[in-house]
């Protein structure tokens, strides 16, 4: 079910005995395996912009300490992060930030990124338009002021969210039930684990009207180890 590409470094390369290569013989080292990356993800306590790693590393099996910084330990870890901020994904013991290239990282090092540049590029535009929205919600829910609040909650529920819904739920019918390419990649996974943030922004589930985005969704929840994922996963409002 799990399908790892063959640069995951979770493979143990199976190394095929070719006619007439010298195959090791008894008491001569056999090849080693390549190592395992270290992997630590610091966040919040939320899902938000952190579960779409998340719901990648459990699809692709991959270990990972799954670090919840706490609101009291913040201000002494955030000059620790590249640009005061998390997510950070620490690798090997370096870390890098931004979720989206993060999640494009991860989704690759899984299987699920494209075979070559355009196909990349398929999967990357649907992903910043998703971003690209998430924002535009995140700019109503944030607002401080109540009237304006109220204001723009309107515009974003009449107009932007059917806008980029129904654009979206086009593109899923367009690529038979996926986002790009007409199989799953990570845009798939990406948008199915920031859609909780992305409802509670907006207070309501946005995709009430979108059979297609909505199925989409449930796909990729019932991945079995997404599926164990979400069953083990730390409860969390956000
Ligand atoms: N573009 C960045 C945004 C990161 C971001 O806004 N992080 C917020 C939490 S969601 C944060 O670290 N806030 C705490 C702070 O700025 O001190 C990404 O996608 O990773």
């Amino acid at each position: 079910m799990v399908a790892i590409n063959e640069n995951a470094e979770e493979v143990i390369a199976e190394v095929p005995v070719v006619e007439g290569e010298a195959v090791p013989t008894e008491g001569e080292l056999a090849p080693a395996e390549p190592l395992k990356n270290s992997y630590t993800l610091f966040y919040f306590n939320v899902k938000a912009l952190a579960e779409p790693l998340r719901y990648l590393f459990a699809y692709g099996a991959l270990e990972y300490e799954d670090v919840r910084v706490t609101r009291d330990e913040w201000p002494a870890l955030k000059p620790s992060m590249p640009m005061g901020q998390m997510p950070v994904l620490e690798v090997n013991g370096k870390r890098v930030h931004q979720s989206i290239s993060m999640a494009e990282f991860l989704g690759k090092t899984v299987g699920l990124g494209g075979n070559d540049p355009w196909e990349d590029l398929q999967i990357e535009s649907v992903v910043n338009t998703v971003n690209d929205f998430r924002l535009k919600i995140a700019v109503v829910t944030y607002e401080p002021d109540d009237q304006i609040k109220e204001k723009k909650l309107i515009t974003l529920n009449k107009e932007v969210v059917p806008f980029y819904l129904e654009k979206l739920e086009q593109t899923v019918k367009d690529n038979e039930g996926y986002f790009a390419l007409k199989r799953l990649t990570w845009a798939d996974v990406y948008f199915a684990g920031i859609l909780d943030y992305m409802n509670y922004m907006a207070k309501r589930d946005i995709l009430d009207v979108y059979p297609s985005l909505k199925e989409l969704v449930d796909k990729v929840n019932n991945l079995e180890p997404i599926k164990e994922w979400i069953a083990k996963r730390p409860q969390t409002e956000v």
